[in-house]
This record gives structure tokens, C-alpha cells and sequence, in this order.
């Protein structure tokens, strides 16, 4: 690492002769196999963008010249080079974030890691440096993927409309999002890639004239005089060219040289241009035994020598629907899939194996997934869309106006619901039971464990006059938790052993476990309770207000946010019934989550049994008057 260690800033890379370039960037590679397969992370989208971050940070002047990355899970080499060499926490508390953070450094702009939105943040940029008349320059980083994004489109047509206004976009074109990115875009750049490009005509050209000095130099000035006639017999007239923006490439994304070269033309252009990069995601990492057909996207723990696995966890909610999905598959030839560009995340690989012609990758547009869910629910089929939670928040109003106000039998399977932790603030499914509270007719369930997901999974596929949703966690499943009762649609975990029970706790989805060990701890305080798992969260069951009405207390425990979750819901219907019980709900606060476990997330907004079963103890004690002994006792602990 003798020459990464001297980088601690961005001009610390001028200080490098050309030829010092590839070693330093072989170091970077060595260096991110090295650390990233110690703590897990996005291995091969960085590796794919060693060179091009290296050249951008040497064409370009930043923090006064703005580099932005779209998702920001390419962004390792970024910080390597700005500043920040120590992965030994990467994505852990207090260590540094998978995503560039204002918090790390001021070469850090967007810190989400939602697709498809750097080209709105440039186009704004760009148009803040206009307004205030600033010469610093907007650089945008984009996959090919995140460009399947409608709002990268949206941002295309603004920026294509301002001719004299400098913005250089890299479209960083590996052909994959996690597996090969699909649609006519991915098959545009595809051609782009293949055309023998004008810009590698004329490298090629150069090469060849600059052996013949006494010809050549003119010659290749003609030529390039000749560019406009030129280009068009060379390479046909791309999209982009035809959007009105001037496109550069392809250009090889690992040759420093090369990238340098054409960054420093789209540099000076004075409007917006288009760098179009060709790069490999994984590059440098052919592990001996490990078959990644995500080409290291995203990883857990591996052996940095063999690319396996470090420890394989048990079964995970993942799995489960996956599986289940499958046997559905065969029962109903009505049921598809779809995607927005994560088959393999979100569970649908073994679907799509078995029925190939029934699954549909959109790309990384949620929006469009659903809004094709509604047009196939029309035309007669049940679509199953899978997606994480907190990526379907964009396509709200599609799942609003096209799906539920047209009554669409649609069932959105959200997986990574609740706290996930490590990738940070934008990653946590902590919304979704609060946004689709508001929608009419849409029904969630949230299962506590494998047989429900089974169970409700079925049960959402049988609706086919309203949109359905069922949400779980990311990661291992939870114990199989049974029920002892059934109380209208809801399954009674635990009965609180009492004709006048103090506390009813509604357990949601996940938390089952939890809850039922904060009943127990509520024991020890001779506080009975009764917890029922609701299965479906909405609309709320009607057999909860008669069922509060026999308890002192309601308390409900949610893995979401407590804004508009599903608490609020319970204590809108117990008071349309009339039924006037203390009320207390427990969830996530509305505040962005920095990255940490879910554990230490889960303790650090107090979603424990102890802090829960403390807070219910106190509540019920104030009712007895017996509030300054409990006030005394907690005050002891
Ligand atoms: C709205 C949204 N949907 C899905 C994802 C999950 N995701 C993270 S990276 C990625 C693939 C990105 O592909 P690309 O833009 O080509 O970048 P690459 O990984 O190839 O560098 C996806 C789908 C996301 N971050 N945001
Ligand atoms: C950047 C992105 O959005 C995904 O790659 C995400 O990091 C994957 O999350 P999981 O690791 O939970 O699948
Ligand atoms: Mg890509």
C-alpha cells in the first residue's frame, strides 16, 4: 500500500506520474477485497470504478467541483481517496457509512441510496452555479441501472434542454444492475458499446498517424476537422446525441489515460455532456470458488480467497417466500412476478426458474412496476411485485391512483420491512405501514413467523379487488410462535390468565417474540396481559375495540414507524367504537436512523422488551395511584 497510504486527499493524486496510476490502483483493489470481505459490502461495484474515481479526482477539483454518486454504494474508492482509509467498520456504528455521508466529509453531497436521483441533484447544481454565477463544475455518476430510473429521464430532459449550461454526466456502463440490466436503454448502450465509437475511431487513429509523425499529424487534424461528417459515417447518432446532448464515448473505464482525457474535454465543454464509461463490476476478482452471478454486488462476510460465504445464516423470510411463491406458481397459472432489478434479493430467482415467461425485471422503476402490476391485474392475472420496503415509498401514488383506486388485485410483497440497520437512514422499511394506512380499500398483513408469511401470502393472492401488502424483515426468521386462541381474525399468543386482565399488547409481525417477552416481564410486576397478534393490520380487525374494551390498558409494538403506524390505526378505531382505554404505541420515532446493527438501532430508539415492559409497568402503576412507587423504583434502575 506504499502509494495509497500517501493519498490522504484528492491532490495528493497529481503528485503521481501516469505510470504510478495502475499501481495505485491495483493497491485499491487489494485493499478493497482485503477489508470488504472482513466486513461485508458492496465489493463489486467499487471494484468496477477504481480507475474512473481515480481519473475524476484528478480531472476534477473537488470539494469546490461537485462529484456525486447516484445510490452512493460505489463510493468506497471516493473515500479512500478522500480522506478516509479505515474500513475496519464499514457500515458497523460509529465506522464509516456504505454511502458517501455529509457527516464523513465535505467531498460527500448525496447521502441516500435510492436510485436514479443524481441527475436531479446535478440538474439543480448545476443551475444554483448558473444563478450565482460559480465556475465550479457538477459531475453525476450513474450506473446503467439507476439510468432505467424514470426520474433519471426526468432529469435528462431538463438538463438536454439548457445548451450552454456545464454539466458532465459519466454514465458508468458496466451492462448490470445486480443481474444484467434489462430494456431498450441497456440494449441503446449495448449498441453505443459495440459501434466502433467515434472517440476510439479517432484514439485508434491517432495511435497509428502519430507512428508517421510527417503524415500523420495533419492528417489526423484533418480528420478530427472532419469530426462532424466524420462521426455521423463512424457512429450512428445516439440517443443521447439525439436529446441534444453531446455524448463522449465509449470510453474504456480502466484506462486512467483514456478516462483522463475524455473527462478533461467534457471538462471544458461549457453544456452538458455525457461520458459514456464501459466498466466491469467485480474487475480484478476471479475468487477461485465462488459463483457470483451478482458479480460481488452486494456481500456478507467472505473468504477473501475462495469468495464463499463466511457464515451462511439459517433460514431467512426471504426463503420462505421464495419457496412458497414457487408452489403458488404451480397451483395458479394466473400468478406472475415482478421485480424493479433485485430477482435474487428480494426471492424471486426460484419463480423465475420455474416460470420464466411469468416474471417481469423493470429495471429500477418501482413507479412503472406498479403501475404494469395494475395493467396486469386488469388483463386478467395476479401480480406478485417484490421489493424492499423503503424503495416502494416512490411509487406511492401509483400504488394510490393506478392500483387501489381502480380496485387492481395486486399483492406488493416488501421485504428488508423494519429496521435494517447497517445501510443506513434510506435503507430501513420503517414507513410503509404509515403511507399505506392512507390508502383505501389496501389491505397489510405482517407475519410473525415462516407459516404466516406462508399463510398470509396465500391469503393476499386470494384478493382480487384491491391491492394486498405483506411485510417482513430482513435477515433470519424468526421461532415459529403458535397461537393458543383466535379472537376475530387475530391469533391470541398469549392469554393474560385473568377475567380482568390489566394490559392488552398488540404484537405486530416480527416482534412476536419480543412481545411476548415483555408480557412475561410484566408478569413479574403482577401485571397480566393478553397478546394477540393481529395477522392483517389493515383495515384493523373489529373484534380489537370489544377485545380493548375487557383490558385496562392497550399497548401496541410495531416494527415501523409510530407515525401513522399501525398504534395510530388501533386508537382511531377504538375511538370510532367508543371504547375510552389508555392507549400507548411503541415504534420506530420519526428521526433518520445513522447506520448500526439492528440490535443497537432496536436499543437505541428503546424497541426492547426492558424498556417497553418499564415504560407499560409505569403506565399501569399510574392508573393503581400507584405512580411514585414505580416512579421511585424505575428511578432506582
Ligand atoms: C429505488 C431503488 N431501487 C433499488 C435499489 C437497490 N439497488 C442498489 S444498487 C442497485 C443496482 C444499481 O445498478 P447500477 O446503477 O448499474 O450500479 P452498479 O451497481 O452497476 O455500479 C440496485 C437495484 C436502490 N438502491 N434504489
Ligand atoms: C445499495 C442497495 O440498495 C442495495 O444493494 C442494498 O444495499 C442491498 O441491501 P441488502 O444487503 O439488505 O440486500
Ligand atoms: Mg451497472
Amino acid at each position: 500500500m506504499a502509494l495509497l497510504t500517501r493519498i490522504t486527499g484528492p491532490r495528493d493524486l497529481d503528485r503521481l506520474a501516469p505510470e504510478q496510476l495502475d499501481q495505485l490502483a491495483a493497491e485499491i483493489r487489494s485493499f478493497l477485497v482485503d477489508a470488504v470481505s472482513k466486513t461485508g459490502g458492496h465489493l463489486g461495484p467499487n471494484l468496477g470504478v477504481v480507475e474512473l474515481t481515480i481519473a475524476l479526482h484528478r480531472v476534477f477539483e473537488s470539494p469546490k467541483d461537485k462529484i456525486l454518486w447516484d445510490t452512493g454504494h460505489q463510493s468506497y474508492v471516493h473515500k479512500l481517496l478522500t480522506g478516509r482509509q479505515d474500513f475496519s467498520k464499514l457500515k458497523m456504528k460509529g465506522g464509516l457509512s456504505g454511502y458517501p455521508a455529509r457527516s464523513e466529509s465535505e467531498h460527500d453531497i448525496i447521502e441516500n441510496s435510492h436510485a436514479s436521483t443524481v441527475l436531479g441533484w446535478a440538474d439543480g447544481l448545476a443551475k444554483a452555479n448558473e444563478v450565482l454565477e460559480r465556475d465550479d463544475h457538477v459531475v453525476a455518476v450513474i450506473g446503467d441501472g439507476a439510468l432505467t430510473g424514470g426520474m433519471a429521464w426526468e432529469a435528462l430532459n431538463n438538463i438536454a434542454e439548457a445548451k450552454d449550461r456545464p454539466l458532465v454526466i459519466v454514465v458508468n456502463d458496466n451492462e448490470r444492475s445486480y443481474a444484467p440490466t434489462i430494456g431498450g436503454l441497456a440494449n441503446h448502450l449495448a449498441t453505443l458499446r459495440t459501434t466502433d465509437g467515434y472517440e476510439r475511431f479517432l484514439a485508434r487513429t491517432k495511435e497509428i498517424l502519430d507512428r508517421t509523425p510527417v503524415v500523420g499529424r495533419p492528417l489526423y487534424e484533418t480528420l478530427h476537422g472532419a469530426k462532424k461528417g466524420l462521426k455521423d459515417f463512424i457512429a450512428p447518432q445516439g440517443m443521447f446525441e439525439d436529446l441534444g446532448l453531446k455524448y463522449v464515448g465509449p470510453i474504456d473505464g480502466h484506462d486512467i489515460e483514456a478516462l483522463e482525457s475524455a473527462l478533461t474535454r467534457a471538462k471544458r465543454f461549457g453544456g452538458p455532456v455525457i461520458v459514456h464509461c464501459l466498466t466491469e463490476k467485480g474487475r480484478g476478482y476471479q475468487p477461485a470458488l465462488a459463483d457470483e452471478a451478482d458479480r460481488f454486488h452486494a456481500v456478507g462476510k467472505i473468504h477473501p480467497d475462495t469468495g464463499l460465504p463466511i457464515s451462511t445464516s439459517g433460514a431467512d423470510w426471504t426463503g420462505v417466500f421464495a419457496d412458497e411463491m414457487v408452489k403458488l406458481g404451480h397451483e395458479r397459472e394466473d400468478i406472475v412476478a415482478i421485480t424493479a432489478a433485485m430477482l435474487q434479493p428480494v426471492g424471486l430467482d426460484k419463480f423465475a426458474k420455474a416460470f420464466p415467461e411469468r416474471v417481469y425485471d423493470v429495471g429500477i422503476a418501482e413507479q412503472h412496476g406498479a403501475v404494469s402490476a395494475a395493467g396486469l391485474a386488469t388483463g386478467g392475472l395476479h401480480p406478485v411485485f417484490a421489493v424492499y420496503a423503503t424503495f416502494l415509498n416512490r411509487a406511492f401514488d401509483q400504488v394510490l391512483m393506478d392500483v387501489a383506486l381502480h380496485k387492481c388485485g395486486v399483492t406488493f410483497v416488501l421485504d428488508r420491512a423494519g429496521i435494517t440497520g447497517t445501510d443506513g437512514a434510506s435503507h430501513n422499511g420503517m414507513w410503509d405501514m404509515s403511507i399505506l394506512q392512507v390508502v383505501p380499500g389496501l389491505r397489510i398483513a405482517a407475519p410473525r413467523d415462516a407459516d404466516q408469511v406462508r399463510a398470509q401470502l396465500r391469503e393476499a393472492v386470494e384478493v382480487d379487488d384491491a391491492p394486498t401488502v405483506v411485510r417482513y424483515s430482513k435477515g433470519a426468521v424468526g421461532p415459529a410462535v403458535e397461537a393458543v386462541g383466535r379472537v376475530g381474525g387475530m391469533d391470541v399468543l398469549r392469554e393474560a390468565g385473568t377475567d380482568t386482565p390489566d394490559v392488552l399488547l398488540v404484537s405486530v409481525g416480527a416482534l412476536a417474540p419480543m412481545c411476548l417477552e415483555i408480557a412475561g416481564l410484566l408478569d413479574q410486576q403482577g401485571i397480566s396481559t393478553t397478546v394477540v397478534d393481529p395477522r392483517w393490520v389493515k383495515p384493523v380487525d373489529e373484534a380489537m375495540a370489544p377485545l380493548a374494551d375487557r383490558h385496562r390498558v392497550v399497548v401496541t409494538v410495531e416494527d415501523n414507524g409510530r407515525v401513522g403506524g399501525v398504534g395510530c390505526a388501533v386508537a382511531q378505531a377504538l375511538r370510532d367504537a367508543g371504547v375510552d382505554v389508555p392507549l400507548r404505541d411503541f415504534g420506530i420515532p420519526p428521526r433518520f436512523l445513522d447506520h448500526a446493527s439492528r440490535k443497537e438501532v432496536m436499543t437505541e430508539i428503546g424497541l426492547t422488551a426492558p424498556d417497553i415492559a418499564r415504560q407499560v409497568t409505569g403506565l399501569v402503576s399510574k392508573l393503581d395511584g400507584r405512580y411514585e412507587q414505580a416512579e421511585v423504583e424505575a428511578a432506582r434502575d
